[in-house]
């Protein structure tokens, strides 16, 4: 199965609340939490890929993000290699231009929500990070 390059971003507000959204397209992981973002195209850096996907689902333009973790996970239906940065900089109104859920949360909210499967290694870097 081919590997699918996907750029993911976190955001943390000054309260350290994460911006995390819920996935809308019908397929098996309808309804997952997930942080925004999506796959890179061809010939895109992941900073690009970040900036574009932000533009598209959440509103927003990306201009300072650096990575946090890069991790695999391998689906029954697709294996994904995740790159998932920190954006501490953007400009605009987050605003859920998909139609999809979206929420901040803090660390005890987003232990309660039903994330993707491939996500518990970014939780627990955020954890690491910033959690108490
Ligand atoms: N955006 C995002 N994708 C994730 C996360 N965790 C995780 O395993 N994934 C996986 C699920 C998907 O197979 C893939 C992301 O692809 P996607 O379906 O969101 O791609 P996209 O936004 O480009 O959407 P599309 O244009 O293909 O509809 O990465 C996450 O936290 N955020
Ligand atoms: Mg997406």
């Amino acid at each position: 199965m081919q590997r699918i390059e996907v750029a993911v971003g976190v955001i943390m507000d000054d309260t350290g609340r994460l911006l995390v959204g819920q996935r809308v397209v019908e397929d098996h992981y309808f309804n997952k939490w997930e942080f925004p973002g999506g796959k890179i195209e061809a010939g895109e850096s992941v900073s690009s890929a970040l900036d574009r996907e932000f533009r598209e689902e959440v509103g927003i333009s990306v201009t300072v993000s650096k990575p946090l973790i890069e991790l695999e996970h391998d689906y029954p239906d697709r294996h994904v290699r995740l790159h998932v940065h920190l954006i501490s900089q953007f400009s605009g109104e987050v605003t859920p231009l998909e139609g999809q859920a979206l929420a901040w949360v803090n660390f005890d909210e987003l232990e309660k929500l039903d994330f993707l499967a491939g996500n518990q290694p970014i939780i627990e870097a955020l954890k690491a990070r910033y959690g108490t």
